[in-house]
């Protein structure tokens, strides 16, 4: 983990060699203190030398000064590098989420997602600056001022030596349970975040049912989960920290009485004496360092292993090492005893299905609902994989194109039409992101939006989504036709997309969804029987697979299935 971690870095090598120098002198510089300190007081002063005095004391400023630059240079280059592998950590995380195949989305959910994109980022970026760089010069401050205060005077040092493994058993205890704290914090602040997904997602629907407290009860348990387990983690924190400093005190204290002992019997000088204390000070900085890493090393490595979890999530649908870019599929369609279950552990959603689709054709699927009809849909542009059999386009299996190419070649309008935020000219150009203004407003003329676009005070340009304009579903859904007309694919799947408008309406949708899917292979999921009289074929899809297919007439004379469901409706 700590191997993967640091090749991070890799990209940053030259930010890092310079901070990590700088922080190094500034180290060495904090040692020069005491010593300087020291013969000041032992050999400057009783032989009197102003000028070696002055000398000196401008050769301290100097050092200060520089001491001081390359402080500023640690803290800003520091932070940017953390910055820079954070953002790093983040592009490849967004990179990697956008590739996932349906199945993630469908069993992860959108709150724990964006907890690791925010949350555990923001932390690992913080240890990636100060993990390396304090706990290395932390370790060779502390390494320098025991050497000097061996050289200095043996037996005071071997008393302030006393205290290290008291040190060493606080840092591993805190660092056991800090583990556990922080790993539990970052599963119950996704669980909080989760919660807030849903009930800001489902808000309308909370609010029909009046289950606001049912929600709030709900969000508590987990926000209040959460508040245990930081809180625990910061117990122990101040456990260790007040035990650090009290530690620390005492040090101070037993090297002032044993260091007046050893005056007293004139085997240490009072510079070194004032020297020694001044290096007990000195070890405060690292060893804060180290407490404070005690707190960002669990925390930002419990972030990092969940980064490294999803990350090596692979996506179910791949593309082969030879597959091939397809352009201009013509649109035959073949399903060839397919067999699809949505869990391994599930009963199979498809069953050896077969059927066939001519290019241009326009085919409609009816059926009760959960009989399959969206799964048949997903199938082709490969959101999901066969487990058993074929689909085929054009004779070629799918999984042997490249799922970019394939998904080129269709175009999928649905009934809940997703707006992004921007104008109305984006959302169309969503189709084709380099369409022209001409290209767009043809689109849009074609897809009968010119209308109420002209009623908009800033035409294309009215903001839409969330925070612009709210469109009606029928407007949503012409924005959607008129990105197929941009996008201009030659299969073209339109999952129920006008159930939910009214007639007038629907009548403007249904024209332009005819003009859209004039010569391209089309399939039609719908409930309303009326709206699929055209189809070339229709289809009766139930569980036990393809009951019944025909022309609408064809399939009234044969007073099956669907002879069934066009009279409940018709009644
Ligand atoms: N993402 C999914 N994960 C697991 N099971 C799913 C998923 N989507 C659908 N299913 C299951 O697969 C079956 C077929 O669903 P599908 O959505 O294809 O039916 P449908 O014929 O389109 O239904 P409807 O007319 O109600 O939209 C259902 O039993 C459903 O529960």
């Amino acid at each position: 983990m700590i191997r993967r971690f640091f090749s991070y870095y890799k990209p940053h090598k030259r930010l890092f060699i310079i901070d990590f120098t700088s922080a190094v002198i500034v180290a060495i510089l904090e040692l020069a203190f005491p010593v300087a300190v020291q013969s000041f007081i032992d050999k400057l002063l009783p032989e009197n030398d102003w000028d070696i005095i002055v000398l000196v004391s401008i050769l301290l400023l100097l050092v200060y000064l520089i001491s001081t630059a390359l402080q500023y240079v640690v803290t800003y280059l520091g932070h940017k590098l953390g910055i820079n592998i954070e953002t790093d950590m983040r592009q490849e995380l967004f990179h990697h989420v956008q590739r996932q195949s349906f199945r993630f989305f469908d069993n992860t959910k959108t709150g724990h997602i964006m907890s690791r994109i925010t949350n555990d980022l923001f932390d690992i970026g913080e240890l990636a600056h100060h993990g390396p760089e304090d706990f290395f010069i932390s370790i060779m401050t502390f390494i320098g001022a025991f050497i000097i205060m061996f050289t200095i005077n043996v037996k005071l040092a071997i008393v302030i030596l006393f205290a290290v493994p008291i040190l060493i058993f606080l840092i591993a205890y805190s660092n056991i349970k800090m583990n556990k704290a922080w790993k539990k914090m970052y599963e119950d602040i996704a669980g909080v975040n989760a919660r807030v997904e849903d009930a800001v997602s489902g808000v309308r629907v909370v609010q029909s049912f009046t289950n606001e407290t049912h929600e709030m009860d709900r969000f508590t348990k987990d926000n209040y989960s959460f508040r245990k387990a930081k809180v625990g983690a910061y117990k122990v924190m101040a456990i260790v920290h007040s035990n650090i400093y009290m530690l620390m005190r005492l040090i101070t204290l037993v090297v002032l009485v044993v260091g007046a002992w050893l005056t007293y019997q004139e085997e240490l000088l009072i510079g070194e004496l004032v020297s020694f204390v001044l290096f007990v000070n000195v070890l405060f900085t690292p060893i804060q360092k180290i407490t404070a890493l005690l707190e960002l090393y669990p925390k930002g490595m419990a972030g990092f292993k969940r980064f490294v979890d999803l990350l090596e999530i692979e996506p179910d649908v791949q593309n082969k090492d030879d597959a091939t870019v397809v352009d201009h599929l013509k649109g035959n369609i073949s399903f060839e005893h397919v067999t699809f279950a949505y869990e391994k552990t599930q009963k199979p959603v498809l069953d050896k299905l077969s059927f066939g689709i001519n290019a241009g054709e326009t085919i409609a699927f009816v059926g009760p609902s959960g009989a399959g009809k969206t799964t048949i849909c997903s199938l082709i542009p490969r959101f999901y994989d066969v487990d058993g059999g074929s689909v085929t386009i054009d004779g070629m299996d799918i999984r042997d194109m490249t799922k970019e190419s394939l998904r080129q070649q269709i175009g999928i309008v649905q009934q809940d039409v997703f707006l992004f935020t921007g104008t109305l000219r984006e959302n169309i150009a969503y189709g084709k992101l380099d369409a022209t203004d001409e290209e767009i407003e043809l689109a849009a003329r074609r897809a009968h939006m010119e209308e109420f676009i002209k009623e908009l005070p800033d035409g294309y340009e009215t903001q839409v989504g969330e925070r612009g304009l709210k469109l009606s579903g029928g407007q949503k859904q012409r924005i959607a036709i008129a990105r197929m007309f941009l996008k201009n694919p030659p299969i073209l799947i339109l999952d129920e997309a006008t159930s939910a408008l009214d007639t007038e309406t629907e009548t403007i949708i249904q024209k332009a969804l005819t003009e859209l899917s004039k010569n391209r292979t089309t399939l039609v999921i719908a409930h309303r029987l009326a709206t699929i009289k055209n189809a070339d074929r229709i289809m009766v899809v139930t569980k036990e697979g393809i009951e019944e297919e025909g022309s609408h007439e064809d399939l009234l004379k044969r007073d099956g299935i669907f002879a069934h469901l066009h009279r409940v409706q018709m009644r």
